[in-house]
């Protein structure tokens, strides 16, 4: 059987109960490395505190693996327990779902055990989920490459009076060659996109278009860390937050459409 476990969003404490009878009856597991992490990171640190929690070994799958070398998980998951721990929710915006058709081609039993996710972010600062448009994701800008799709969505958003939920970047560094030669696989902590730099990309690409679709006065609420103890949530315009430190990642920002006044009232609790 494959178990997929969600691990939630805060630290090793937020695993279900479901999920960690699961974990003690599998006898590999592996841990998602890509898309999000603990508040403790997937560092050798964070991976031995989930270690010693389960009292076995993990094996840090990266991008690669998971995306092109699935199957060889898969095969073991036909002859003995395997879990497959996701941080967050497995399904809450990632690919994770490939994973469940590819297995069922190879006809492994799943099961998906979930748990909270960065969803969290939707209802944490009292916005309704009936009220939000379809969710962005902001890539690092680099020199040469300044995607802005995501313009046109928050600007559809907008134009409906809907909210809209910006996912942002983690970058994923490869593997130092160094390690490569020497066969085992190093690899340098991940970049996290934060709310200041969001909004910097945000109000350049607005500059460049021109259409309007926000500004800087425009009503946004940073989330730092949603589920861990020192969660940080504040609402105030793109110029208020630009100025406020988030702390440590993981952070996320919603782009504030046509508030209901319940909205207000629960958004005033935050307001920087
Ligand atoms: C691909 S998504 C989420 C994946 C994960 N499976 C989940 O269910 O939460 C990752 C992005 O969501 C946001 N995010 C995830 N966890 C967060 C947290 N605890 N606090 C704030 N933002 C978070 C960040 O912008 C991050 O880059």
């Amino acid at each position: 059987m494959l178990y997929i476990i969600g691990l939630g969003l805060g630290d090793e404490k937020d695993i279900t109960l479901r999920g960690l009878e699961a974990v003690k009856k599998c006898q590999k597991l592996y841990i998602e490395s890509y898309t999000s992490l603990l508040s403790f990171g997937i560092s050798k640190d964070g991976i031995s505190t989930l270690e010693k929690l389960y009292g076995k070994p993990l094996t840090v799958a990266d991008r690669e693996m998971v995306e092109e070398k699935a199957d060889d998980m898969l095969l073991e998951a036909r002859e003995f327990d395997v879990a497959f721990l996701v941080v967050g929710d497995p399904f809450g915006a990632t690919t994770h779902s490939d994973l469940v058709v590819r297995a069922k081609k190879l006809e492994v039993e799943v099961k998906v055990i979930y748990n909270a996710s960065v969803m969290n972010a939707v209802g944490v600062c009292g916005l309704q989920l009936y009220r939000y448009g379809e969710t962005v994701s902001l890539p690092f800008f680099t020199e040469t490459w300044r995607p802005d799709s995501f313009y046109e969505k928050i600007q559809r958003n907008r134009g409906l009076g809907l909210h809209t939920l910006c996912l942002l970047d983690i970058r994923v560094k490869e593997p130092s060659l160094e390690s490569l030669c020497r066969g085992k696989k190093q690899y340098e902590p991940p970049s996290f996109m934060t709310i200041g730099v969001a909004i910097d990309q945000l109000l350049e690409v607005e500059q460049l278009r021109g259409e309007l679709a926000y500004n800087e006065d425009t009503l946004c609420v940073g989330f730092a860390r949603l589920g861990s103890e020192n969660q940080k949530v504040v609402a105030g315009s793109m110029k208020q937050l630009r100025t406020v430190d988030f702390g440590q990642p993981l952070h996320c920002l919603t782009i504030v459409g046509k508030t209901h006044p319940v909205e207000e009232e629960m958004l005033d609790f935050y307001r920087s």
